[in-house]
């Protein structure tokens, strides 16, 4: 890494209850302690900083910094991945975030893994030390698009608590808890193809990384460098048992890991382990990528390995 370069700070003013700006000013004594040299730019509209990576001269930036939620690191990895120059930026850029939005699985993620508490001091310092690791990303094939995501698709159950509690950002986290126990409760049931088999979902959801929000361990198993996709999802079955495993999802006992690593089985709900997969919509319900919207449409994944530096012990 050339420290003699400088870092790209995003802070976006919208992002959560709008809080990070608060949670920059946590980190930015620990950078200048530690010297770093760096250029803030708040966010002005939404993907700002999307049309900045993708068309700017990065030649002088060695990482960038997103103080926000899940959001703007999905825009900001898709600019950079989009550029022709990508294959060179992924070996001379970093990415680190500062949790400052309603939803930071990124964050908390790469916090845990240092074994830090998930905090704007912790991601200042991952950022300071400048240690980085290779974690994978999976690519996202749609009929119009290619989207890299680091984080998870969710289709049914999570996809309605992620893009329906939208209007309860002001709540930041407690949206997910509030919004998931209603949707809970009243449940809905959504036709989809997994694989090429048509099933009845009431969950599903593939993630790269272990946690989808700062307080729920959703895929325990998931590791950022295994090269492999953890797929969550409940077909049918009773209504009960979505309420069961939603509930246990904070600590990720919904999951029982053996020595080995492997996930054991646990009735109707499936967890599987897969270099790729093909999902394809028939209900009319969004997909969340990263937390983002989606029209709902076929997507063929599968993942690159290790092919995005991250600050992280
Ligand atoms: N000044 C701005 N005004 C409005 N939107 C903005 C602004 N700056 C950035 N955005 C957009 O805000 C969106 C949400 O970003 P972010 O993930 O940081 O927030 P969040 O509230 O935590 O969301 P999430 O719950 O998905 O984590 C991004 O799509 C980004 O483009």
């Amino acid at each position: 890494m050339d420290i003699s370069k400088q870092l790209l700070i995003f802070v976006n003013p919208a992002s959560g209850k709008g809080h990070a700006l608060k949670e920059w000013n946590k980190a930015k004594p620990i950078l200048d302690k530690f010297n770093v040299k760096y250029l803030v730019i708040m966010t002005q509209y939404q993907n700002h900083c999307h049309e900045y990576l993708l068309k700017e001269d990065l030649s002088n930036v060695y990482g960038v910094v997103l103080v926000s939620g899940d959001g703007l690191p999905h825009e900001a990895i898709n600019a950079l991945y989009a550029r022709s120059d990508w294959e060179q930026i992924s070996q001379s850029i970093t990415i680190g975030v500062l949790p400052g939005g309603s939803g930071n699985a990124f964050a908390k993620t790469l916090t845990k893994l240092s074994q830090l508490e998930c905090n704007s001091e912790s991601c200042a310092l991952l950022i300071a030390k400048g240690m980085t690791r290779q974690m994978d990303l999976i690519l996202l094939e749609m009929p119009q698009k290619k989207v890299v995501s680091f984080l998870s698709l969710a289709y049914a159950f999570i996809s309605e608590v992620d893009l329906g509690s939208e209007s309860l950002r002001f709540l930041g986290g407690a949206r997910f808890d509030i919004y998931g126990t209603w949707r809970a409760l009243f449940q809905k049931k959504y036709q989809a193809k997994y694989n090429n088999q048509q099933m009845m979902f009431r969950y599903f959801l593939a993630q790269k990384i272990p946690y989808i929000s700062d307080n729920y361990l959703s895929a325990p198993a998931a590791q950022i460098d295994d090269g492999l996709i953890d797929v969550q999802y409940l077909e049918d079955g009773d209504w009960s048992q979505l309420v069961k495993l939603s509930l246990k999802q904070y600590d990720g006992s919904h999951v029982e890991i053996d020595e080995q690593g492997n996930v054991k089985p646990k009735g109707n709900w499936k967890y599987e382990k897969v270099k790729e997969y093909t999902f394809e919509p028939i209900t009319n319900c969004p997909l969340s990528i990263d937390g983002e919207r989606y029209p709902p449409q076929p997507v063929k994944a599968k993942v690159l390995h290790k092919i995005l530096k991250v600050f992280c012990y």
